[in-house]
């Protein structure tokens, strides 16, 4: 098949002024503006990036940064909290500044004191406040030894005891040990622990949460019945103190539950507040979704990060290729490597102002008729969307190691850092396997909805073409044109078949299975080939028209350059997934194929002028980067000259002299 290239054109004018202004807007450039200027009074954040802290001078350097965190959080919290572009470049900026410190602050200033706001009551407010002030710092224990993911079946006990009114805290046994919660290794006074609610007459009420004081804030040592301490050296992070936490007998006052879903009175009954199960779910996964929706703006930061590095490397090294210096920049490969993941970083910074909006909207309405089904939905999002972004992340970071060759092995580079601790992301706020796994299985649970023509309303609009179904399942690939094929409208009639299919197909494999063995291994051996790639393209297609729409707002020359980029992101997702096109019937001729590869090295290639200034629109501030891109650089920083020859000659000498 011939691409007849008059119909396309690659030349793409664009002023990196509008594309900015686009982006973060106005208020956002200004923010970052102030914002910037206000870290560079804080000597802490200057600091020497090359210089290689012990252990215990990477935690206080980081406990020092958090405290600074809140007190600069203070002078733009109104902003932050008003406008979801500038939460976007204040999320960006804490894991800029000092990632350890950004996960401390995470838990601290939002995981802590949000839960309480949410899941407590007026008897909370006051910590809530002390929390969100940085007056205390507060930890998030859920994590225990054997069970993370599995969270139903953690082990710690809350038993009430009527006489007293207190709950009694205990760890069975050393499985049951908290592990891992941020901040409680050494800095935390408060802790929001999850255990069994056990009644006095030994019945377990299941899994609730409870506001525990761990440490005396004038000593920080930790109260008699706790035994505490922290987790050791990690491969990242190595600034957060992550930490252990064991209760023996431990007594707490009965206003630590936090009782807003649930209560127990003063006689030891237990009472629900919200009398539909099913809206109570709803509600806490939504509120859980949280952390989730920033771990993709952190992970997309750390993308943002590692390809500024990349690209700027790559644009001043030059390829030998015979007599002629050709810049890596033309070399297909290189292009293929890094070109689609600075369409993720574009298309998800796009992406997360819209999760942002919508996660601040639901906040405010918990109490709203539709926060169950706005709730539901959020999870899936979250969930499918912190995992595919982390993955992603995780693998674009790696490219862009290997594109630097040799110089990505050098630690001040700074690639290894973004890659050792960008990998937490895969595992907190929700094990990434386990989570596409649960957004996959609410989509499972709306294919018999559409086998009985019952109509399906979800608010943020991820599933509503599911509707459409058996009408998407008759259609067949019949794009002729690349023009058209690379259209980000039609890549999402691709995804919408291809999403209907997987369904379709998962829904019966596990049905089937179903039939023959418990539902638990039903679904377990439906996981890799059925239900991992229906979750994986439902988040992939989400975005993808998320950002479509928002692109609607845009016009001239920043809108192409953007379209061009979600082009790129859309047929490089779709490209993992052909084989069921063809599977399924969609596509019969090798067109599809055809269209996706050429499609990529195109778009790929008419991007390699324009990267670099695309990288620079979104890439992080020098000074926070703190990553030298050329030798040049490092042999400019040092003090005095490295005097090559003056060593060599020396350690011969010596060697000499040794024989
Ligand atoms: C830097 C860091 C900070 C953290 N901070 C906190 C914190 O502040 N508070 C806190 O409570 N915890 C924290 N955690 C712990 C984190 O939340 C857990 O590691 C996470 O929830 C996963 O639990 P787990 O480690 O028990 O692993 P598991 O859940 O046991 O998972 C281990 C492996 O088994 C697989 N697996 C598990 N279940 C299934 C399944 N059903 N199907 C298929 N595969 C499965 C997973 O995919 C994974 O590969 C932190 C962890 C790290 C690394």
């Amino acid at each position: 098949m011939e691409f007849n290239r008059n119909t396309y054109t690659n030349i793409t004018y664009f002023d990196s002024k509008e594309l900015e202004l686009f982006l973060f807007s106005q208020n956002g450039l200004d923010f970052q503006t102030r914002l910037n200027e206000e870290l560079k009074q804080y000597p802490i954040i200057l600091n020497d990036s090359k210089k290689i802290h012990s252990l215990d001078e990477q935690k206080r350097i980081s406990a020092k940064t958090l405290f600074m965190l809140f007190e600069l959080k203070k002078k733009f919290f109104k902003e932050i909290s008003s406008n979801a572009k500038l939460l976007k470049l204040w999320v960006y900026a804490l894991y800029s500044i000092e990632p350890s410190a950004g996960v401390q602050f995470g838990v601290a200033s939002d995981i802590f004191p949000n839960s309480l706001r949410r899941l407590g009551t007026e008897k909370h407010k006051e910590i809530w406040k002390m929390g969100v002030e940085g007056k205390i710092i507060g930890a998030f224990c859920l994590t225990e030894i054997s069970h993370g993911s599995n969270a139903k079946l953690i082990q710690t006990t809350a038993t009430y005891d009527i006489k007293t009114k207190e709950f009694i805290l205990n760890t069975p046994n050393f499985e049951a040990a908290k592990c891992w919660a941020g901040n409680i290794g050494m800095i935390a006074t408060y802790g929001i622990v999850y255990a069994q609610l056990i009644m006095a007459n030994g019945t377990n009420k299941g899994l609730h949460m409870f506001l525990v004081p761990l440490r005396d804030p004038e000593t920080y040592v930790s109260y008699a019945g706790i035994t505490i301490g922290d987790m050791g050296e990690k491969i990242g992070l190595n600034g957060t103190d992550n930490g252990f936490l064991l209760f023996n007998n431990y007594r707490v006052p009965k206003i630590s539950l936090l009782n807003k879903l649930a209560d127990v009175d003063d006689d030891g009954r237990y009472i629900r507040h919200l009398s539909s199960k099913k809206k109570r779910f709803g509600v806490s996964m939504g509120v859980l979704s949280r952390g989730r929706i920033s771990i993709i703006g952190i992970s997309n930061n750390y993308l943002r990060h590692a390809l500024t590095i990349a690209l700027r490397f790559a644009n001043i090294k030059k390829n030998t290729n015979g007599a002629k210096n050709i810049s890596k920049l033309e070399n297909q490969y290189f292009q293929h490597c890094l070109f689609p993941y600075l369409a993720v970083a574009y298309v998800i910074d796009l992406f997360i102002d819209h999760l942002f909006i919508v996660q601040d909207q639901f906040m405010k309405n918990t109490t709203d008729p539709q926060s169950a089904n706005i709730g539901i939905e959020l999870h899936a999002i979250s969930s499918a969307g912190k995992s595919v972004i982390a993955w992603t992340v995780r693998n674009g970071i790696q490219k862009c190691i290997e594109t630097c060759e040799n110089h990505a092995y050098v630690k001040f580079s700074g690639l290894s850092n973004l890659s050792a601790n960008h990998d937490a992301n895969s595992t907190y706020e929700g094990e990434c396997h386990v989570l596409i796994q649960q957004a996959a299985n609410w989509l499972l649970k709306l294919w018999p909805n559409i086998l009985n023509r019952k109509k399906i309303n979800f608010t943020l609009g991820s599933v509503n073409f599911l509707n459409d179904a058996f009408e998407i399942l008759e259609t067949k690939f019949n794009i002729n044109c690349l023009e058209d094929f690379i259209a980000p409208d039609n890549i999402l009639l691709h995804f919408q078949w291809l999403i209907c299919f997987l369904l379709k197909e998962s829904y019966n494999k596990v049905t089937h299975l179903s039939s023959i063995k418990m539902k638990y291994y039903a679904k377990n051996e439906s996981q890799v080939y059925f239900l991992k790639p229906l979750a994986v393209a439902y988040i992939q297609a989400f975005i993808l028209r998320r950002v479509n729409i928002i692109l609607l707002e845009s016009s001239g020359g920043v809108k192409k350059i953007l379209t061009k980029l979600l082009s790129l992101y859309g047929i490089w997702c779709l490209e993992k997934h052909l084989a069921f096109f063809y599977k399924g019937g969609y596509a019969s001729s090798n067109n599809l194929i055809h269209f996706t590869k050429e499609s990529i090295l195109l778009l790929c290639k008419d991007l390699k002028d324009d990267a670099v200034a695309l990288v620079n629109v979104i890439a992080p501030p020098d000074f926070l980067m703190k990553s030298m891109h050329s030798l040049e650089q490092r042999y400019n920083s040092l003090q005095q000259p490295f005097d090559l020859s003056a060593a060599v000659s020396t350690k011969t000498t010596n060697n000499v002299s040794k024989l």
